[in-house]
């Protein structure tokens, strides 16, 4: 919009901007607009009205058409769309203002992050907002703008450089504050509202009627004296007496400013040694750091920071493979939450060990990795901490996995046969020594079976060492095939194996029966065919055997003894196994040899029965007991006490054990026919080998019947021990025999564990009070009350009760006042043939009848 020539033209302009225009102290307007406005006047002849304000105030006017002309504006793009813009006619500098305490400010883009200060409306704050600075703290003018610096407000502010530098020197700041590079330069126009030309060439008019010369007059004034001319007034009121004081001081000044030398001269020698350690300090930490960050580099394990409860607060991982978890899941959380159980736990008590002694070493810990399983090991080591911080550890995890895996191979070796991957000699003499000190312990015996297979040579020879290998490998199989898993199965080398047996008996002749079992199983097996590529082999095993029972015997020397053992059988032909011990060689061949005859002694017709009769309380024979006998063509009467055990664990009491019954059963029909013996019942001693067979009952029924005897005459004697072991199996059994009617007895009552709870459940006839009670019932205190115990049990359970081992009549008498019914033993008569017994049956009653 075109204005009107008029009389005189309205000027607006920032009042706060020194020295183009400022107020002085007493509010008048100065500076070198005022005075380039005032020639313009001059030239023109057209009245100047000036109205000086806040800068954003100013353009406020402007563009409510209060005002013709705007002084000092920057032109750019926004502005333009409002304003028409006179030919510059200064330049002027914008950096950036910052308090010295503040480094680094080189350009807008290290503005970001601070408030900057700024004149509201000034061309800097577009310029700045182009750069994505937003920050601003924005004050009505530049005065207030620099209190608030000296304020120490503001710190950071964007300013046009001459008002800037004059009001910071005003205001005492010029040392407080730096600037950088110009941010840009802009160029002072007068503007006129837009389309208002003939305005604006009215001012250019004016203006190009001032020289150049006028116009440097005019800024030679302000620029050049632009403080001492704002000051001036100032300056003459404080100069005298600054004069007087300066004369003063200059005295004590002079001194002062000799002594501050003296002393700056001091400092500076300090400082400069100072400089100089702190740049040495700082050469040597650069060189630490560098030298550190190289190790670290080196390093290829894994490095964490933890603090004491485990938690990762740091860590360097050259192979993030080896990380339990992905790195950034490890940070904040504790080795519970990301380790498993156990290997969490070793982390927290080397981190323990560490919190107490400042390291922990060697600690080692499997992790089940991505990559396979990992073993690692820990150097741990607290970190210095101040009083009261929580401790934190420095943890290197070392990954140990080959290390590991070498020490297993190496152990391997060490202690396995590589062929047969059995234990080898090494582990061998470490076992023997353990199990020679728990046999110590436990007492018990041990045995060491020394195995070397039989012309093991002349396979290798003739059919080549795979297959003497492959031999070898099966027997080794067969070896283990024989033992139980707690026993021991190790190759010493060469053809040559050892078996070691445990928890064998405490008696010695028992213990060499199970090691001989053991051995002829051995024997067994490796006398079976082997089938090697595609060829049937034959082979055999001599085997020499020693026991151990922990005394007296290094484990060599029980090694040697084996293997002389096994020499001596070898000699005695091979395929076969020896004892070292000749005492007991000779115990187990008499044994073999016993064996091999009471399997003749059947079918031979080498046993025979013999009766011993039960009597009452008036001494009549109210029974018998069936006691077995081997008439042996050579070695005479064999006592059962030498071949029950042995019929028991060769299996032979089977059939034996039948025989019994059959001729017992046999005996009674006989008996029924003699008026001297009817009604006699017979006392049949069972094995718990025979009792325990399935078929037990039907085969005592089968006899029965096929017999046709009476079953109410058969009475069977069971021992405590053979109850004991399965209560409930042997009441069933026991039940069925007496739904037949057969009767049932307990043998050696008392000398098992005779508990009431079970006795009550069995369905006995009688208990037989064991001998060993009635042998001292006159002298020992102890049997006399046992025997009473049993006696007064029996009655109460409604049973009969026989003593047996009766031989005195002492014994006798005691049994009878304490109420026994009936009696066995030598006081009435021993173990007879049937016909001697038959006689005295015939003589008691002639004799009573008589
Ligand atoms: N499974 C079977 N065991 C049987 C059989 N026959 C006998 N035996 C058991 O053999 C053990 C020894 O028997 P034996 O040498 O016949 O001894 C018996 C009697 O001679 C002996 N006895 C009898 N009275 C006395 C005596 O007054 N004093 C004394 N010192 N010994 C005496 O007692 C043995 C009978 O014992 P028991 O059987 O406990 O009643 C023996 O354990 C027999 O059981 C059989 O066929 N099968």
């Amino acid at each position: 919009e075109e204005s009107p020539p008029s009389a005189s033209i309205r000027v607006v302009m920032d009042d706060n901007y020194p020295p183009y225009a400022f107020r002085d102290e007493e509010g008048r307007l100065q500076g070198i607009l005022p005075d380039l406005w005032a020639l313009w006047e001059t030239r023109s002849r057209i009245k100047v009205r000036i109205q000086a304000m806040d800068w954003a105030k100013a353009q406020q006017v402007m563009r409510a058409g209060r005002a013709d002309v705007i002084d000092t504006m920057f032109e750019n793009e926004q502005r333009r769309q409002f304003y028409d813009f006179s030919s510059p006619y200064a330049t002027i500098e914008v950096p950036i203002f910052f308090h010295h305490s503040i480094s680094g400010i080189v350009g807008p883009d290290s503005l970001k992050g601070f408030t900057i200060g700024v004149k509201d409306g000034d061309a800097c704050i577009d310029r700045l907002l182009e750069y994505g600075i937003v920050n601003f703290r924005r004050f009505p003018n530049y005065d207030t703008l620099i209190r608030a610096a000296a304020g120490h407000e503001v710190r950071v502010m964007c300013i046009d450089k001459p008002p800037a530098l004059y009001l910071l020197y005003r205001f005492g700041l010029e040392k407080e504050f730096r600037y950088s590079n110009p941010l840009y330069s802009g160029a002072f126009h007068r503007a006129v509202r837009k389309g208002n030309g003939g305005m604006l060439q009215l001012v250019e008019e004016g203006f190009a009627r001032i020289s150049t010369a006028e116009r440097k007059a005019v800024e030679d004034k302000w620029l050049g004296a632009a403080l001492s001319s704002h000051s001036r007034q100032a300056f003459t009121r404080y100069a005298t007496v600054f004069l007087t004081v300066t004369g003063l001081l200059a005295l004590i000044l002079v001194l002062w400013n000799w002594q501050l030398r003296r002393r700056v001269a001091v400092k500076t020698q300090e400082l400069t040694c100072a400089l100089a350690s702190l740049g040495e300090a700082k050469s040597q930490t650069e060189q630490t750091r560098d030298h550190l960050e190289a190790t670290l580099e080196a390093i290829p394990d894994l490095l964490f920071e933890l603090d004491g409860e485990g938690r990762y607060l740091d860590y360097r991982a050259r192979d993030p493979g080896l990380l339990a978890a992905p790195a950034e899941q490890l940070l904040g959380r504790t080795v519970s939450e990301m380790l498993p159980g156990p290997a969490a736990q070793v982390v927290l008590d080397a981190l323990r060990e560490a919190g107490e002694t400042g390291t922990s070493h060697g600690a080692q810990l499997l992790l089940p990795l991505a990559g396979g399983d990992a073993w690692f090991e820990l150097s741990v080591a607290r970190k210095k901490s101040a009083p009261g911080e929580r401790g934190r550890y420095i943890v290197l995890s070392r990954d140990i996995t080959e290390r590991k895996q070498a020490e297993a191979d190496i152990e391997r070796l060490a202690f396995f046969d590589s062929l047969t991957q059995l234990p080898n000699r090494n582990q061998l003499h470490e076992r023997l020594r353990q199990a020679l000190a728990a046999s110590m312990r436990r007492g018990g015996h041990g045995a060491l079976l020394f195995i070397d297979l039989d012309d093991f040579k002349t396979l290798n020879d003739t059919r080549g060492h795979r297959a003497g290998d492959l031999l070898l490998l099966e027997a080794a199989q067969r070896l283990q095939s024989c033992v139980r898993t707690e026993d021991f199965v190790a190759r010493l080398g060469g053809d040559e194996f050892v078996v070691m047996l445990e928890s064998l008996s405490a008696d010695a002749e028992e213990a060499a029966l199970q090691a001989e079992t053991v051995g002829e199983k051995i024997l067994a097996l490796t006398r079976l065919p082997y089938w090697i590529e595609q060829h049937e082999q034959h082979s055999t095993a001599s085997l020499g055997i020693t026991l151990f029972s922990g005394q007296g015997h290094t484990a060599d020397e029980l090694l040697k003894r084996a293997d002389a053992a096994m020499y001596r059988a070898k000699t005695a032909g091979r395929n076969t196994m020896r004892f070292f011990d000749p005492g007991l060689q000779a115990s187990l061949e008499a044994r073999t040899l016993l064996e091999a005859a009471l399997r003749r002694a059947l079918p031979e017709g080498q046993l025979l029965l013999h009766y011993q009769a039960q009597v009452n309380a008036m001494g009549q024979v109210v029974g018998a007991e069936a006691l077995l006998r081997w008439q042996h063509p050579t070695r005479g009467m064999v006592s059962p006490m030498q071949f029950i055990s042995l019929a028991e664990e060769s299996g032979l009491i089977i059939p034996i054990g039948g025989w019994v019954l059959e001729t017992a059963c046999a005996q009674l029909n006989q008996w029924e026919k003699m008026p001297v013996a009817r009604g006699l019942k017979l006392s049949v001693n069972v094995s718990a080998r025979q009792f325990r067979q399935a078929d037990f009952v039907p085969q005592v029924s089968e006899i029965l019947q096929r017999m046709g005897t009476n079953p109410a005459l058969l009475k069977i004697e069971l021992t405590e021990s053979l109850v004991l072991d399965d209560v409930t199996g042997t009441i069933e059994k026991m039940h069925a025999l007496k739904a037949m009617g057969v009767r049932c007895s307990m043998d050696d009552f008392g000398t098992g564990y005779s508990s009431l709870s079970y006795l009550k459940r069995l369905p006995l006839d009688q208990l037989k009070i064991d001998r060993s009670f009635v042998r001292d019932i006159a002298t020992d205190e102890g049997d006399a009350v046992i025997v009473q115990t049993i006696i007064g049990m029996a009655h109460n359970l409604g049973l009969d009760v026989i003593a047996e081992g009766v031989e005195t009549e002492a014994q006798q008498e005691f049994l009878v006042r304490h109420g026994c019914t009936v009696f066995q033993g030598f006081l009435f008569s021993r173990p007879l043939p049937v016909a001697e017994f038959e006689s005295m049956l015939e003589n008691r009653t002639s004799s009573r009848c008589g």
